[in-house]
């Protein structure tokens, strides 16, 4: 980080404020001190590799350039994770430098986040030794290819066909459709030279189901695509510019039978399939990248957060008391407001995605014994988590962007980029209502067999005690409220099971019933994962090993996400809890009592999240608060500004305005 002489006053000012061990909370943020020192140490290796430096922003290069030095950054990067794996005879430790370095996002990211997953998770030990050790010195570079132009949330629609041939013992893959052609994998476009495709498995004219091949697509020494193959790019979106993210279609195009990825089902040579005992571990990939996106969105929360926290302590505008100098913004409570809960929901997400990888785990080491009994639970948690986080980043980062004023919505702010990617989670591995819908197939679940009075998963076994607690008063404590949220839950369960009962009764069928009550179900779904957000923070923020006066703090932030989250919902409150107009007033005083209360350390709360200006990568949110250098720093970057006059004023804008003269 810079030194404290080279900063804004400002910033000093607020980081003489701040009234707990900054260093404390990075390494309880991170996990260690250790963890700390491990991430900064590896992150400085990165950041010394001068040819990771970019000339000018990636803003002023053409698509086709920002891809290429896409991949040319992420080369390099990938040589420095190797040489620090065999320095230290392990992997880094999880950081953020690639947003340092790609800014957008990594033409590999398929590669590592679900190629290298797959393989390792879906394939035979055989099928591992074969293509684990190649895709992890990247011998080969592989994506992702599930989603199609026509499918991608109904994945047992998709149109790509995979027909066992046993005379040849290979799979015949095509695409007979425009519809069924690959759509989104990313690094496809250019990139990969295999993939993992999900495909319709036919033999003997039998439909068996949608099944993971390994398909090489690329030549490895000219990278042509292979006979029978058709890929290309699918061109400019809202965001990951160099994901590289392609399209991909298949005629008659032939691989051997061991190219089925066969950990769970399995073609044999004679072409006899042998069900997995359960059709649903295919999609495993997908829970584990859902629970990751949990702790992305506890990044992409902190990254906005402390740009716009950064920049509202530097930035002075309007008066507050008229006799007083400008203030600076961040003493408006409606900046607070706006600012202080992504700072507070970015702790929600990491305890939330600690929380999930525990249960991830769990149920992994479960399924390697044979034990499915927890799965439905990990995949309905997984989905609400991944569909609700993802939402709530997304408007948080817009929020914070839009609390920059117009300097946010500057390229060089970083703010409108990192909304572009954020928002993205809400779609990519899962769209939010089918997610959230997935989950209510499960609370539905639940319901019945709480109404039978029969024992819950833990996540949902607030159902049954909420039935019991109907009638208590409501309390306004932190644990009041996390009740409060779990009441609602339940009252948005039950009445969504009504709704489908009566239609049911009124001669509909469940589909069609089912249809009619589903904006309830994702109301339900929501009000749950609210419930499970508030209960993990809070719970993590009371266990937690935090001195006094880091404890205060991050109990403070907890309570503001509590308090937040009641009053944005208070209607479900009124009609679900026992809560009562007058505890929704003391509600509302307590909440700008913990603005005002948490504003002096807001600085001293971002910059506990550790991420260096290099990751920020924003004018506006840089440690030293050098905003408005920085600013004309950047513009004068532009292209325009390296000529004094453009050539446009001789061709158009001259004779127009000599034409205007006649
Ligand atoms: C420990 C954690 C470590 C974390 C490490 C972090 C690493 C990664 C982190 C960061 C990111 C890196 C990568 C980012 C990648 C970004 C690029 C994006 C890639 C993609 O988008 S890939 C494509 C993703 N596509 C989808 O998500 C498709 C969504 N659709 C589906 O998943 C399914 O179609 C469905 C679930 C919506 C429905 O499936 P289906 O029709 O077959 O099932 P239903 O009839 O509805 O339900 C039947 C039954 O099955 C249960 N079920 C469904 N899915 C699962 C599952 N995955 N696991 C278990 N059970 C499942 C369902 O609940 C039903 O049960 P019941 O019948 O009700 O009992
Ligand atoms: C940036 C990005 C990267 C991606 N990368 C990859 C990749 O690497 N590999 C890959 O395979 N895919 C990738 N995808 C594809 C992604 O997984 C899909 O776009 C996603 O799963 C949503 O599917 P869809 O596009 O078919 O949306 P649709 O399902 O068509 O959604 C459109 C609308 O229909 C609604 N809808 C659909 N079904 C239902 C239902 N049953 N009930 C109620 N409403 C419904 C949705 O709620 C939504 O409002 C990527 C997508 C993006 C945006």
């Amino acid at each position: 980080m810079s030194t404290e002489t080279k900063c804004n006053p400002d910033l000093v000012r607020e980081r003489a404020k701040c009234t707990f061990d900054v260093n404390e909370l990075i390494n309880l943020f991170y996990g260690s001190e250790k963890a700390t020192k491990e991430r900064r140490h590896f992150e400085d290796a990165v950041l010394a590799v001068k040819e990771l430096k970019d000339a000018i922003p990636e803003e002023y290069l053409s698509h086709k350039e920002r891809y290429e030095n896409g991949v040319r950054k992420a080369t390099i990067l990938r040589d420095v994770y190797r040489d620090y794996k065999a320095k230290h005879n392990r992997d880094p430790p999880p950081n953020q430098i690639t947003k340092a370095v790609i800014k957008d996002i990594s033409p590999f990211l398929l590669h590592n986040g679900m190629f290298v997953p797959t393989i390792a998770g879906q394939g035979t030990p055989e099928q591992q030794a074969e293509w684990l050790p190649k895709a992890e010195s990247m011998q080969i570079i592989g994506t992702y290819a599930q989603t199609e132009l026509g499918h991608g949330s109904f994945i047992r629609g998709l149109e790509t066909i995979a027909t066992y041939d046993p005379k040849t013992e290979e799979f015949v893959l095509n695409n007979p459709t425009l519809t069924s052609f690959k759509w989104w994998p990313g690094g496809l476009g250019s990139t990969v030279n295999h993939c993992v495709v999900v495909a319709q498995l036919y033999i003997n004219g039998k439909s068996h189901g949608i099944h993971p091949f390994i398909a090489q697509i690329r030549d490895l020494d000219t990278h042509k695509p292979l006979p029978g193959v058709k890929v290309g790019e699918i061109g400019p979106k809202m965001g990951f510019q160099t994901a590289n993210n392609g399209f991909l279609g298949f005629d008659n195009f032939r691989i051997p039978r061991k190219n089925m990825l066969m950990k769970n089902a399995q073609v044999l040579k004679d072409g006899t399939f042998v069900k997995g005992i359960n059709e649903k571990l295919t999609y495993g990939t997908m829970v584990m990248v859902r629970v990751g996106i949990v702790g992305d969105c506890s990044f992409y929360a902190a990254l906005a957060a402390t740009i716009a926290v950064r920049y509202s302590a530097v930035r002075h505008q309007s008066h507050i008391k008229a006799s007083e100098p400008e203030a600076q913004i961040l003493d408006y409570l409606t900046q607070q407001h706006k600012l202080f809960i992504a700072v507070a929901s970015s702790h929600v997400y990491r305890n939330a995605y600690l929380w999930m990888e525990k249960m991830y785990t769990n149920v992994m080491k479960e399924l390697s014994q044979d034990k499915q009994d927890n799965l439905p639970e990990l995949h309905a948690t997984a989905c609400c988590l991944k569909a609700v986080c993802s939402r709530d980043a997304g408007s948080l980062v817009e929020e914070c962007r839009l609390a920059c004023g117009g300097h946010g919505y500057m390229a060089s702010s970083n703010l409108p980029l990192t909304y572009g990617v954020t928002i993205a989670a809400v779609t990519y591995e899962g769209e939010r209502t089918v997610l959230l819908l997935q989950t209510a197939r499960y609370l539905m679940k639940a319901w019945m067999a709480a109404l039978k009075g029969k024992v819950l998963s833990p996540s949902v076994s607030y159902l049954l005690n909420s039935l019991k607690e109907s009638k208590k008063p409501w309390q306004n404590t932190p644990e009041g409220i996390v009740k409060g949220f779990q009441h609602v839950s339940f009252g948005k369960v039950k009445a969504a099971y009504e709704t489908i009962q009566k239609y049911m009764k009124q001669g509909k069928d469940y589909e069609d019933a089912w249809n009619l009550a589903s904006v309830q179900l994702v109301k339900a779904s929501e009000a749950h994962s609210r419930a499970i957000l508030c209960e993990v923070s809070w719970e993590a923020v009371c266990s937690s090993s935090a001195s006094p006066n880091l404890s205060r703090v991050l109990q403070q932030l907890a309570q503001l996400y509590l308090t937040y989250w009641t009053l944005e919902t208070s209607g479900d409150l009124l009609l679900y809890s026992n809560i009562t107009k007058d505890d929704l007033i003391i509600l509302r005083d307590k909440y700008e009592e913990l603005l005002v209360a948490i504003r002096p350390n807001a600085v001293g709360l971002v910059d506990g999240f550790d991420l260096r200006d290099e990751i920020l990568n924003s004018t506006l949110g840089s440690y030293d608060g050098r905003v408005y250098e920085r600013l004309m720093e950047e513009a004068l970057k532009s292209p325009l500004n390296q000529e004094t006059v453009n050539s446009s004023f001789h061709k158009y804008l001259k004779p127009m305005m000599e034409k205007a003269k006649l």
